[in-house]
């Protein structure tokens, strides 16, 4: 990306194609302008497959003193997200790339969070305090224990899938526990079921967790206005917790998704920490109106 101007007026915005962990990420510049990425504009970016997104990280001018600036998620659907951490991540990497800054302090929806690109390249975002509130997920039924709830799908004397944990992370998950590896379920037809289940007001992201030792657990998941990913680093942070919370395992977790490992820490002060690496493919700019875009020419190409 190239380093923001004050051309309130201009038609396009920069953007990076990146990836953290195999989770798609497109990562648009939007400082120094008034626009916004239009849910139109995001439907038409995922109907390419070279930009075909899970999140779209934009990037505003900061809103609160103190923060160096706030990201909007917008997710394939043109829904919007609360949390993302796996784009988070991409995010530091494409600013310390131009700044060479390597501590960021970023406002979302769901609040005010800390980053740090470390000297290895790999990046830890502060993802904040989990919730368990049956009615801060939202829940739509009065949970008293969010450890467990009551839902199911399958057979009703034989469920596949039953009894999730749910937390939120800003925004709402549910995490499946299995016994066996989590690429035996259908998890393409199950997910679009329990994340639209009416027990969800605002929908939810949908986990299924191996635990696998009291340090780790693999992790496949269904996203909430997206679909299957290869990573999701909120639905990583709300399984590590939920899985400390019910005993299950220590409260420093390595979390094995399809793209990769991400190491999840659960705070004594009661925040979460998520670390793992974020890749730079391609760049371009993009009308965030319409999402008609340009790439920008490759090495050895000319303009
Ligand atoms: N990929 C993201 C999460 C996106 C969540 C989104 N699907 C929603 O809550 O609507 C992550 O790394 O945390």
């Amino acid at each position: 990306m190239s380093a923001p101007n004050d051309d309130k007026t201009r038609r396009t915005v920069p953007f990076a194609r990146m990836n953290g962990l195999g989770n798609e990420i497109v990562v648009a510049d939007l400082r120094g302008t008034k626009r916004r990425i239009t849910a139109r504009a995001a439907r038409a970016l995922a109907r390419h497959e070279a930009t075909l997104f899970d999140q779209i990280m934009a990037i505003h001018d900061p809103e609160t003193p103190g923060t160096d600036a706030y990201i909007r998620i917008v997710n394939r659907d043109g829904s919007e997200a609360e949390a993302c951490g796996n784009g988070t991540r991409c995010v530091v990497q494409a600013l310390a790339g131009e700044s060479g800054q390597r501590d960021f302090t970023f406002e979302t929806r769901a609040g005010i969070l800390n980053a740090h690109e470390g000297e290895d390249g790999m990046i830890s975002v502060d993802m904040g305090k989990p919730r368990f509130g049956w009615d801060e997920i939202p829940l739509a039924d009065e949970f008293r224990d969010t450890r467990a709830i009551e839902l199911q799908i399958g057979p009703i004397d034989a469920p596949v899938l039953h009894s999730p944990s749910v937390a939120s992370m800003g925004n709402p998950h549910a995490i499946f526990w299995v016994k066996t590896d989590v690429w035996g379920y259908d998890l393409e037809r199950f997910g679009p079921i329990l994340e639209n289940h009416p027990i969800f007001p605002e929908r939810a992201n949908i986990s299924i967790a191996h635990v696998t030792s009291p340090e780790a657990l693999t992790l496949r998941t269904w996203e909430r206005g997206v679909g299957l990913t290869r990573a999701c680093g909120s639905a990583a942070c709300a399984a590590a917790v939920s899985a400390a919370r019910t005993r299950r395992t220590g409260r420093i977790v390595t979390v094995t998704v399809p793209g990769g490992d991400l190491l999840i820490e659960w705070r004594d002060d009661d925040r979460v920490t998520m670390t793992g690496p974020a890749t730079w493919m391609w760049s371009g700019t993009l009308d965030p109106e319409t999402g008609d875009f340009l790439a920008d020419p490759q090495d050895g190409e000319t303009a």
